[in-house]
């Protein structure tokens, strides 16, 4: 070893939060429960922003006597974990509906809002008359907050165009963030977020079919666009559940994977179309039926859970636990969108453990390994292991349970951000315990 050099040591840290240890591309049951953790460990990371070595702190200091590091960060007293990966966000988008918030304080629900023309089409329209700088610069700047808030692997949503031109605008301001951005980005077509005005439910299912989705082939296959995963809002009186078919079938064909939301406001028979499509995700779940769940179980279709929507709405939460305990892949999102602020994946997971039932692990897991199974990253990304890209959040605490405890407060708690073993946010105002 004692020639090499590397990017960067993080040492004798209280505790090494694993998450898993063999190569798992997902947890479920009983394996969210027991977390993989090493006390008094240290990390190494490459030049390439992989991790080399991760384990106890004597093993590593012994293994790399003589090493060089770009930098080293003395951990002591704090907790490493895996970057966050937050596996459901609409964040481009312009206008501002803080009022609709009000509305809703005041009793109306979110059909209501989106029937009186507020909610997504009001975003629409802003959307559309944006320009592409301002939509960048808005993308980039709730990015950076994430990524403040320990994210490091994010899914991004196109949806507030509904047609081509303002669709594709959207996947090009997705695609110059993740040039530009250290962080991670999951690109995903959502062009069937709501019908839009002047069109059925049909025409439209046949513009995004027979338009939409071959100019996308087109400018994947030239480099022009990244695009990972193809989405639908199937729920009553947006897209029903043959529109959503054959939509995520045409995405499927062209080799997008399927990650929709579905039984959000009602039971659609989402979880079951999923499951037969090979869909990797299902967002949402607030409605889905026992059968639903146990077809996901099957299918390997995660469930993608968002409790800031059911805390906005004041609905009733997604049942979590009979999805954990029939062995479903249960990852979780922010859902930031206009709809719901919230661009902290600590506040996220502890909503989920308040309001779901989750355990702390459990959330931990859901936002890290079976998040990024959710985005077809685990292969890289979610836990800490030999060969994964080297995402860590240093937190200014002796337990990582901290992180979900402290709600709200993750401002204070975050030491550092590392992405690629590159520190990309970096907090000297944490306060002590
Ligand atoms: N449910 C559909 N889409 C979003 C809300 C989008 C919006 O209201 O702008 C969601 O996931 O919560
Ligand atoms: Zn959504």
């Amino acid at each position: 070893m004692s020639a090499s050099s590397f990017r960067l040591l993080v040492k004798n840290a209280t505790q090494v939060v694993l998450v898993c240890r063999n190569g798992e591309k997902y947890l479920t049951r009983n394996g969210m429960q027991t977390l993989a953790v090493v006390e008094n460990g240290s990390v190494v990371i490459g030049h390439d922003g992989l991790i080399k070595a991760v384990g106890s702190a004597d093993t590593i200091e012994s293994q790399f006597k003589g090493a060089k590091f770009d930098n080293v960060l003395d951990a002591s007293g704090m907790c490493v974990l895996p970057g966050l990966v937050d596996a459901h966000t609409h964040p481009v988008w312009a206008g501002d509906r803080v009022h609709e918030f009000a509305m809703k304080l005041a009793g109306a629900t979110y059909m209501e809002v989106h029937e009186a023309g507020g909610g997504i089409h009001f975003t629409v329209t802003h959307t559309r008359s944006a320009t592409e700088q301002h939509l960048l610069d808005g993308l980039k700047s709730r990015l950076e907050r994430m990524m403040r808030a320990g994210t490091t692997l994010v899914e991004c949503k196109s949806g507030y165009g509904l047609e081509l031109d303002t669709e594709l605008k959207m996947l090009r301001v997705i695609n110059s963030a993740r040039k530009s951005l250290p962080i991670g980005i999951s690109a995903t077509y959502c062009g069937a977020h709501a019908v839009p005005k002047g069109k059925t439910m049909e025409e439209a299912t046949q513009d995004i079919v027979a338009v939409h989705l071959p100019k996308i082939k087109k400018l994947t296959a030239s480099g022009d666009l990244q695009v990972d995963n193809i989405d639908v809002f199937c729920e009553k009186g947006v897209f029903d559940l043959n529109s959503t078919r054959c939509i995520l079938q045409a995405g499927k064909d062209m080799g997008l994977n399927i990650n929709f939301h579905g039984d959000e406001l009602h039971p659609m028979n989402s979880a079951h179309l999923g499951a037969e499509l090979g869909a990797l995700a299902i967002s949402h779940l607030e409605e889905v039926t026992d059968d639903g769940i146990a077809a996901m179980a099957t299918a390997k279709t995660s469930a993608v859970l968002l409790p800031t929507t059911a805390y906005i709405l004041r609905l009733s939460p997604p049942r979590a636990r009979d999805m954990l305990d029939a062995g479903v892949i249960v990852a979780l999102g922010s859902d930031f969108n206009p709809n719901a602020y919230c661009c902290s994946m600590p506040m996220v997971m502890h909503l989920a453990c308040v309001m779901m039932k989750m355990s702390m692990p459990e959330a931990l897991a859901a936002s890290t390994i079976n998040a990024a199974y959710a985005l077809n990253r685990s292969h890289a990304h979610g836990s800490l292991e030999i060969g994964k890209q080297g995402d860590l959040v240093i937190i200014n605490a002796p337990r990582w349970e901290h992180l979900v405890y402290q709600f709200g407060g993750h401002q204070e708690l975050i030491r550092y951000v590392i992405i690629k073993g590159e520190i990309v946010y970096e907090n000297d105002k944490v306060l002590n315990l």
